[in-house]
């Protein structure tokens, strides 16, 4: 019988790991995480952000604290049957190198006894998913693939037996940042797609910013130092440490994450020449206006909705961007 597999809420309460030698891990989390939802958890090495991945799928036994899924109490549930539920991506992958790619995928799907066909039927509407034709690459070994490929391989099979929950540790790290960029935008179609809960490990500030819905910032220990939007915790860095890690050059990836708005926008005349203006698309980002205007070599950009000319958006609006944080310390 096939139960209606949905994303699922996590919360945090408290949860600690401190290893036999003393070593406190991760000092007390709390975070909460909405169901379909993409958390990022990024902070210095070894602030411990893997050790909060791994007690969620308790490949890590905290220490104190408590982990509900859902609401249910995953520290009380057994592992075995949680790792189930919860799809779980790795640098490197760590895909069985003496089996092919259809069996990778279809691991969870065996261990849970599925039949035959229906394994099959969903191993190869994964691989489609992730942009790989099963016909070319399902029988092939990973070493038979390119890193970015593997990779998605990877991702398909974490997400091989619709899992409530997915927990990626530096996923696209080990890839090139051509192959970086590329994967993630495919992600972000698939997440659109499949809108699993996913908790992702990076220590990549861009790629967070990309990613995240929101996006928690640690520090040694796990403390959490910020939990906020990309826009937020690059507009307004709740403490000294924050405003340290997103560095300086937090302004150039605020444009990123920041709309252009009506209120940015001067009034159209008919002497503006406005043919000679690039057109962006109101909603776009900052970011995509200023890079429009640049290699156009304009300084200003007819912005349009609908199609329709709605204002202009001149280079030096884009750049004098008011961030009343800036200021504050
Ligand atoms: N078995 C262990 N015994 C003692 N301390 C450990 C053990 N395993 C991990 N630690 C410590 O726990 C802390 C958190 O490690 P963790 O791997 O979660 O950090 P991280 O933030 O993921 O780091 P990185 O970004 O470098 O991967 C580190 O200080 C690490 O040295």
């Amino acid at each position: 019988m096939d139960v209606t597999p949905t994303a699922a809420s996590i919360e945090l309460d408290g949860i600690r790991k401190q290893y036999p030698d003393g070593t406190v891990a991760v000092g007390g989390l709390s975070l909460q995480v909405r169901a379909g939802e993409l958390v990022v958890l990024i902070g210095p090495s070894g602030c411990g952000k893997s050790t909060v991945l791994r007690m969620i799928n308790r490949l890590i036994e905290p220490t104190g604290g408590r982990i509900l899924i859902d609401g249910e109490d995953a520290t009380a549930a057994d592992p075995v049957q949680l790792r189930r539920r919860i799809g779980y991506v790795i640098q490197n992958v760590g895909l069985f190198p003496h089996q092919t790619i259809r069996t990778n995928v279809s691991t969870v799907p065996r261990l849970l006894g599925w039949p035959k066909t229906r394994i099959r039927t969903r191993t190869d509407e994964l691989l489609e998913l992730v942009g790989l034709d099963p016909g070319q690459f399902g029988d092939r070994y990973p070493q038979e693939l390119s890193g970015g490929q593997r990779q998605r391989v990877g991702v398909a099979r974490a997400l091989a037996a619709d899992p409530v929950v997915l927990l990626m540790d530096e996923p696209f790290s080990a890839v090139d940042p051509i192959v970086r960029g590329r994967l993630q935008e495919e992600f972000l179609r698939l997440q659109a797609d499949v809108r699993k809960t996913i908790v992702l490990v990076t220590h990549d500030l861009d790629e967070a910013v990309r990613l995240g819905d929101r996006i928690a910032v640690l520090s040694e220990g796990g403390k959490l130092e910020q939990y906020a939007t990309p826009a937020d915790l690059l507009g307004k860095p709740a403490s000294p440490f924050v405003r340290e890690f997103v560095g300086d050059d937090r302004g150039i990836r605020r444009l990123a994450v920041t709309p252009i708005s009506r209120e940015m926008l001067s009034p159209l005349s008919e002497g503006d020449g406005l043919d000679g203006y690039p057109a962006v698309d109101l909603g776009s980002s900052l970011y995509d206006a200023l890079a429009t205007m640049l290699t156009s070599n304009s300084d200003n950009a007819k912005v349009t909705d609908n199609g329709q000319p709605v204002g202009l958006l001149t280079r030096h609006r884009v750049l004098s961007i008011d961030y009343p944080a800036e200021s504050a310390g």
